[in-house]
């Protein structure tokens, strides 16, 4: 049997792009980058820098200014192509839902209005419980799982969507080394099979364990690029100030 690779070239393009909150807080300004895939891509900044309004503004989620395109056409169009998994404070944990239930979810944006879940869907939905490793705890409520089960239930919803680019904000705060061990495994092995994956990230511990290339932001582009050109203390001096400190022990 012959496999043929795809030779499609993601890419993700915002030009000029600037983002005001309520006439006063401009959280980007001018921004402008491309960003090839596949591969992981980290959006770095200090606090309250815009990286989930980057996020945001590709998803067409908040109002932005200048023009930003995924392989060409305005991301707007692509929507269908991107799986997002928004900051954990900002989801609901008490709605009743069972983790199979959650995971199935991914379904939703492939169906027809009112379709229900199909039977090859319901097959998909149980190789991703298998992949993050919580079949055993499928029939549970999403409220009563660890954060970083949580966190694997909302990686899975990303793996049925099965979406050519995942959008992850801050997937890794507050949750075990465990979980944050098997995402980061599901999401070298999604690069490989050609996803662009842009992530919010905090950590700079991690930064270049994870990430092939970072957006360094603060409010504007500090830099942009393969991670071994960006990440290094001129960049993160002025992205973060004099007092960086990063702690690289285990
Ligand atoms: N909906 C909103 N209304 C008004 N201001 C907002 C809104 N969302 C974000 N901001 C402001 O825009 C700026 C950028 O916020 P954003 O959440 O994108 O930053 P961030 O780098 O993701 O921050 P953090 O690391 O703290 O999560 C901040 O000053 C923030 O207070």
């Amino acid at each position: 049997m012959i496999y043929l690779r795809r030779e499609v070239m993601e890419m993700i393009e915002c030009q000029n792009v600037s983002v005001m909150y309520n006439n006063e807080v401009e959280a980007l300004k001018k921004v402008s980058l491309t960003i090839m895939g596949p591969t992981i891509t980290g959006i770095i900044g200090p606090n309250g820098s815009g990286k989930s309004t980057l996020l945001k503004a590709i998803l067409g989620m908040t109002r932005s200014t200048g023009k930003i395109s995924i392989n060409g056409v305005s991301s707007k169009k692509m929507l269908k192509k991107i799986a997002y998994v928004a900051q954990k404070n900002l989801i609901d944990l008490s709605f009743p839902i069972t983790v199979r239930e959650c995971v199935a979810l991914g379904t939703l944006p492939n169906l027809g209005l009112f379709k229900s879940v199909r039977k090859e869907d319901w097959r998909r939905v149980e190789r991703a419980l298998e992949v993050i490793g919580l079949r055993k705890e499928q029939e549970r409520q999403i409220g009563a799982l660890s954060g970083g089960q949580f966190q694997r239930v909302l990686i899975a919803r990303c793996l049925v969507q099965d979406a050519d680019y995942l959008f992850l904000d801050e997937p890794f705060v507050g949750i075990d080394m465990v979980s944050e061990n098997i995402i980061i495994k599901i999401l070298k092995d999604l690069k490989k099979r050609g996803k662009t994956i842009l992530i919010v990230h905090h950590d700079l511990s991690k930064v270049e364990d994870y990430f092939d290339q970072l957006v360094m932001l603060n409010n504007k582009i500090i830099a942009v690029g393969a991670t071994s050109n960006v990440f290094n203390m001129q960049n993160l001096k002025r992205a973060y100030g004099e007092n960086i400190f990063i702690d690289r022990s285990e």
